[in-house]
C-alpha cells in the first residue's frame, strides 16, 4: 500500500522530510536560464527545459535522504502545456529514483469531475480501450470543501491503483482560521473535516497501522496539530509551513505519534533555493549541494527534537 511504502522509506532513510518543488523562474540560477533562452529564445519551451534541469538536479541531490518530494503543480501550470510537461518529467524522474511523489494539486469538485481529476493524477486514462498514465503520482492533495462524494471518487482510484491522498484539514496560511476554525455546532470546521478523513482512513489501513488517506495539517498551528493528532490517530499528516513560513521543529512535534511516526514535514523554498540565502556561501552552480545540505539540516533538526521527546522510530 502507498502508506506502507512511505513508512518503509521514512525508516530506511531515517527522514520525515519532504522536499517541495516550487520552482520560481526568477530564483533559478541565471546560468541555467541563459543556456535555454539561448537555445530556444525567451519561450515557454525554454522554461520547460529550465524547470526540468533545475528539478532534476535537486532530485539527484536528495533522493537518498528523503522519502518523498512534493511538486507544487501551480509553479508548473503557470507555464501552460510546457510547464505541465516539465511537471510530468519531474514526477517520472523522481519515481525512477525511488522517491514517492506527492502531487500538490489540491483538486476536488462534484463527483463526476473529481473522478476525472482522480484518473488524471492517480489512475490511468482510457483511450479506445488502451490505458495511459497521464501524470500518475503516488498521492495527491485534495480539497474536501465539496464533501464526501468528492472524496469518494478519489478513494476509488486510491484503492484500484494503490495510491494515497492528503486531504486539506487545517492549512498553514495566515487566513486558514477564517473558515476552518468556524464553529459548526459544538465543533470547529477543521474537526468536522478530520472526522470525515478519519472515517475514510479506516478503509485503507496498511500493515504499518497507518492509512493511505492522510491529512494536510499546517506546522504553523501547533495547538490545532495536537488536537488533530488525537482526533485522527491512524492518519498520516503532511505538514507544510516549516522554514520559510516560520514554523520550527518544536511546532511540528505535536503532529507526531508516540511511535515517532505519523507526520512528514514539507519545506520548499528553504531547501530548493538554499543556495541564494544571504548567510550562505554557496556559488550559483552549487545550488544542488546547497539543497542537499539544507535537507540534511532539516532532517537532523526534526530527528533531534523527536529524540528529545522520546518519539523515536529508529
Ligand atoms: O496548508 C498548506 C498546504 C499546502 N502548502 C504548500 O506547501 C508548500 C510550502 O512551501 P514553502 O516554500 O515551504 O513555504 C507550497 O507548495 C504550498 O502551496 C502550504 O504551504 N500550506
Amino acid at each position: 500500500m502507498f502508506i506502507d511504502r512511505l513508512v518503509r522509506q521514512i525508516k530506511e532513510k531515517r527522514s520525515n522530510v519532504v522536499v517541495g518543488l516550487d520552482p520560481r523562474l526568477e530564483m533559478i540560477p541565471r546560468f541555467i536560464q541563459e543556456k535555454y533562452f539561448q537555445q530556444y529564445g525567451k519561450t515557454l519551451r525554454a522554461v520547460e527545459e529550465i524547470l526540468w534541469e533545475f528539478g532534476k538536479e535537486i532530485i539527484d541531490q536528495v533522493w537518498d535522504i528523503v522519502p518523498a518530494i512534493k511538486p507544487q503543480i501551480a509553479f508548473y501550470e503557470q507555464y501552460g502545456i510546457e510547464g505541465m510537461s516539465a511537471y510530468r518529467r519531474i514526477c517520472q524522474y523522481g519515481a525512477q529514483k525511488g522517491l514517492l511523489i506527492i502531487g500538490d494539486v489540491k483538486r476536488g469538485d462534484i463527483g463526476t469531475t473529481s473522478k476525472a481529476y482522480a484518473i488524471g493524477h492517480l489512475g490511468k486514462t482510457q483511450v479506445e480501450g488502451e490505458a495511459f498514465e497521464a501524470f500518475s503520482v503516488d498521492a495527491v492533495t485534495v480539497n474536501p470543501y465539496l464533501g464526501d462524494d468528492c472524496l469518494k471518487e478519489f478513494m476509488e482510484d486510491i484503492k484500484e491503483w494503490d495510491r494515497g491522498m492528503f486531504v486539506l484539514v487545517k492549512t498553514s496560511n495566515p487566513s486558514s482560521g477564517q473558515l476552518q476554525d468556524l464553529e459548526a455546532g459544538s465543533k470547529k470546521i477543521y474537526e468536522v473535516v478530520a472526522e470525515m478523513v478519519s472515517a475514510w482512513s479506516s478503509e485503507t489501513l496498511g500493515s504499518c497501522g497507518y492509512s493511505s488517506v492522510g491529512a494536510v495539517v499546517g506546522a504553523t498551528y501547533p495547538e490545532q496539530g495536537e488536537r488533530l493528532r488525537a482526533l485522527m490517530p491512524r492518519t498520516y499528516f503532511l505538514v507544510p509551513g516549516y522554514g520559510a513560513q516560520g514554523a520550527k521543529a518544536e511546532d511540528i512535534l505535536p503532529c507526531f505519534n508516540e511511535d515517532g511516526l505519523g507526520a512528514i514535514v514539507n519545506s520548499s523554498r528553504d531547501i530548493i533555493f538554499a543556495y541564494a540565502k544571504k548567510d550562505q556561501l554557496w556559488k550559483e552552480d552549487q545550488y544542488g549541494e546547497a539543497a542537499r545540505a539544507a535537507a540534511l539540516r532539516m532532517r537532523e533538526d526534526i530527528n533531534n527534537h523527536l529524540v528529545q521527546q522520546g518519539k523515536c522510530y529508529w
